[in-house]
């Protein structure tokens, strides 16, 4: 299968998991776009979504799915997403479209986090995709000499304003052996919104598309590895 046909096939297959008469996360993507046509086959059956940026929200809009506020929502039942980079104890790195913050809020609310994936985004340890971090405008020179401190080699994604108006920087080489410290450290520097480490809340269930179809991997079945 190519890299697209097994993102469709995930896409396909994360449809089993949006339960009916509920409100749905949808993450923001090329495979997160191959979701929402799929489940746009279905609409009927579910109560609008909620968008992780303003392109998924376009995107569920011209298939005619509502798109509701997060703050009017109580409760959302699963968030279907794709990664960057995700481990067997479903730590990930996400944001190469600069939607993290959104996405990382999103999934705060959800019960479940369903991850899309082709093969080539299942590592072995985090890292080689550099690491996005969101954020403030005047902050950018600051942030970028403390990730320097930390060992990385920040790069400006120049002429990228985010959805909430910030900037992204682009970490090469970190050495991400231990992700939900990593994550919290970075997020601790001034200045930073958030960065795109999903290590503290990962994923509940990844569908990984491979040459022999989709597998489905859970966290339980891997919890003992952390
Ligand atoms: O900001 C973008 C998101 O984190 C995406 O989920 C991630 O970049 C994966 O995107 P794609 O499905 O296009 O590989």
């Amino acid at each position: 299968m190519t890299q697209d046909e097994q993102k469709r096939a995930v896409a396909l297959a994360a449809l089993q998991y949006v339960p009916m008469g509920e409100i749905i996360g949808i993450g923001t993507g090329s495979t997160a776009n191959f979701f929402i046509d799929e489940l746009a086959k279905i609409k009927h059956q579910i109560d609008g979504a909620v968008a992780s940026s303003e392109a998924t929200a376009e995107r569920l809009k011209q298939h005619g799915i509502e798109v509701l506020n997060l703050n009017s929502v109580s409760r959302l039942p699963v968030y279907i997403d794709g990664a960057d980079e995700i481990t067997h104890n479903m730590h990930m790195i996400k944001g190469g479209g600069g939607a993290l913050t959104r996405e990382k809020i999103v999934a705060a609310v959800a019960q479940q986090f369903i991850c899309i994936a082709d093969q080539s985004k299942f590592v072995k340890v985090l890292g080689k995709f550099p690491l996005p971090i969101e954020v403030i405008p005047m902050a950018r020179s600051y942030v970028a000499r403390e990730i320097v401190l930390l060992g990385g080699q920040p790069a400006w994604r120049q002429g990228v304003t985010t959805d909430n108006g910030n900037i992204i920087l682009d970490v090469h080489n970190l050495n991400i052996m231990n992700p939900v410290e990593l994550e919290n450290k970075i997020n601790q520097i001034t200045g930073v919104v958030t960065n795109g480490l999903f290590a503290k809340r990962g994923a509940d269930i990844l569908l990984m598309g491979t040459d022999q179809g989709v597998e489905t991997i859970t966290l339980q079945k891997s919890s003992g590895q952390h």
